[in-house]
């Protein structure tokens, strides 16, 4: 981002090796986006080497090129070799952009970071604090919002954010940090006080290949990223909770464990539906706090103990974070009831996009349903193809209907994604046009039927090529619960 009130000696840049003696206007990896003054990040990409980009950014107007150790560079332009070029980066990023809110929290896991984000921040909103959340659907604030890219947004993104939050108030922020980000030290430069970890399962294996080095991108969080003297909250009820906790602990941070489990420090001790809810029965440091939780599904439950963890490791007080569970509001697109059909179904929209979400949403509704549950759902293109029959046998084994449809199938023909799903489903329903299958599921609700329809959320296109389409599942739902059609 151009500024140049904001141009920065690159001589305060300790720790790199390098020319220093110059001002840089701004920062980039992407050559396309460098203007006068800029640094340059030539970075070892997953499709390409950045360094092939220098001439296009000297060109452009980049005064000075980070890069891996020997590299290549024209004449009169700063040379800064770092052994990690990613993590220099970002460390730069953090550098150029200033101070972030002043406590921040990061959370990690295959599923629930954008429910525990939006939890944490909905805490902490609730003790009178400005606050902030970034992930999945951008970043939301009383102050400022922006829409959702990437989970873990790039470092040059996520530190202009976090700067700017700063700068509008916001004390408290926290960020989800997804495997890609961590792996990539997107997030590096952010020193969490409390990090927090949900769960493993299946997903992005096409990227990490083995479900260990999966595992070890995210513990990056605890090993590498919290502060020395931070908190680490743990859903221990897994053998990758346990894990995580024996690297935080490691590490010297102050654990807080959350689970059934009977030594957890939050420790869930009795749930029970209520209304639309759940009482929940929750025992911390020998206090225990009978609170009504007005969301349903067992996971949701685990997923605001998270947050509370994240709002006590960053200094919170126990009985106000436990009391705001109380006012919580959904999270958009995650179990989120959309209305009901005229015999009185409900319809209900989540983002279930792995195996375990799918798992997990099935099994939370099935208490619900006294007839048939039904599911619509697809899998992304260009996305780990093993989690597709495996969500396929989940599908024919929790639901009574599965309609499998398309969901973001990108460059990949959408119709082998579906056979790859419906040859562990073969009693399914398929319908490629997403609002055609939602309006074939939503006509074969009777009553006491429930159709929940999985893996889109909140998200408001669907990816066909490189082409995003206008496309949200809740629309269609409203339309044609409102019979209007899809
Ligand atoms: C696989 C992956 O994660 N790729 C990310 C990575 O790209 P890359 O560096 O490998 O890209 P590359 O195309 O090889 O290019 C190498 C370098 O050359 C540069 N370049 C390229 C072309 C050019 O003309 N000029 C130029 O300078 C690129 O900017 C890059 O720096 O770094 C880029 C900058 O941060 C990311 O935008 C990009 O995310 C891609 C678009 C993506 O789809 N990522 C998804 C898989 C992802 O990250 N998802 C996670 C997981 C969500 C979850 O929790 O489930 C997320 O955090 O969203
Ligand atoms: N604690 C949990 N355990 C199992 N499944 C969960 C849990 N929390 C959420 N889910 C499932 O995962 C879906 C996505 O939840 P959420 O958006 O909070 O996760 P996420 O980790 O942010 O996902 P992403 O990787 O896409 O950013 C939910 O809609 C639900 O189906
Ligand atoms: N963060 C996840 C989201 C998947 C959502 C689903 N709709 C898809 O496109 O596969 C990913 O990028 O893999
Ligand atoms: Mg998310």
């Amino acid at each position: 981002m151009a500024d140049s009130m904001h141009a920065r000696p690159l001589s305060d840049l300790l720790g790199f090796d390098g020319d220093g003696d110059m001002a840089i206007t701004g920062l980039t990896s992407d050559s396309r986006r460098v203007q006068k003054g800029y640094l340059f990040a030539a970075l070892p990409g997953s499709q390409v080497d950045g360094q092939g980009f220098v001439p296009d950014a000297v060109a452009r107007g980049a005064v000075a090129v980070l890069g891996p150790k020997g590299l290549k560079l024209p004449g009169d332009v700063a040379r800064i070799e770092a052994a990690v070029p990613r993590q220099a980066f970002a460390h730069m990023a953090s550098w150029f952009y200033g101070p972030s809110p002043e406590v921040m929290a990061c959370v990690t896991g295959t599923n629930g970071k954008t429910s525990v984000a939006s939890f944490t921040r909905q805490i902490w909103e609730q003790s009178g604090l400005v606050a902030a959340s970034i992930g999945t659907l951008g970043v939301e604030s009383t102050v400022m919002t922006r829409p959702g890219g990437l989970t873990s947004p790039d470092p040059v993104a996520l530190h202009e954010a976090l700067a700017s939050l700063q700068k509008a108030g916001v004390t408290h922020g926290v960020c989800e940090a997804s495997s890609h980000g961590l792996v990539q030290y997107r997030l590096d430069g952010v020193r969490p006080k409390a990090v927090a970890f949900t769960n493993l399962s299946r997903d992005h294996l096409d990227y990490h290949h083995t479900l260990e080095a999966y595992f070890h991108a995210k513990a990056r969080l605890f090993s590498d990223l919290a502060a020395d003297d931070g908190a680490a909250v743990v859903f221990i009820d897994s053998e990758a909770g346990v894990r995580m906790a024996d690297i935080a602990a490691g590490r010297g941070l102050r654990l807080i464990t959350v689970g059934r489990a009977p030594y957890a420090s939050i420790r869930l001790d009795g749930i029970k539906a209520e209304g639309s809810g759940q009482r929940l029965k929750i025992v911390y440091d020998a206090v225990t706090h009978d609170i009504i939780l007005p969301l349903f599904g067992r996971f949701q439950a685990e997923n605001a103990l998270v947050a509370a963890g994240l709002a006590i490791g960053c200094g919170g007080d126990p009985k106000a974070a436990f009391k705001a569970l109380e006012t919580l509001k959904p999270v958009p697109g995650r179990l989120e009831k959309i209305g009901d059909t005229q015999s009185g179904a409900p319809v209900f929209v989540d983002y279930a996009h792995t195996p375990d979400g799918l798992k997990t949403v099935l099994e939370a509704l099935r208490p619900h349903t006294a007839n048939r549950l039904a599911v619509v759902f697809g899998c992304g293109g260009d996305r780990d193809r093993g989690k597709r029959p495996e969500m396929g046998v989940l599908a024919q084994d929790l639901a009574d209907l599965v309609v499998v449809s398309d969901d973001n199938p990108r460059s990949e023909d959408a119709a082998a994604i579906r056979r790859d799903i419906l040859a562990a489903c073969p009693d399914a329903r398929e319908i490629g046009d997403r609002a055609q299958a939602i309006a074939f599921a939503i006509q074969s609700l009777n009553a006491g039927d429930c159709l929940v329809i999985a893996g889109k959320g909140h998200e408001q296109g669907q990816i066909i090529g490189d082409r995003i389409l206008p496309f949200s599942d809740i629309a269609v739902v409203n339309a044609l619960l409102a019979g209007r059609g899809a």
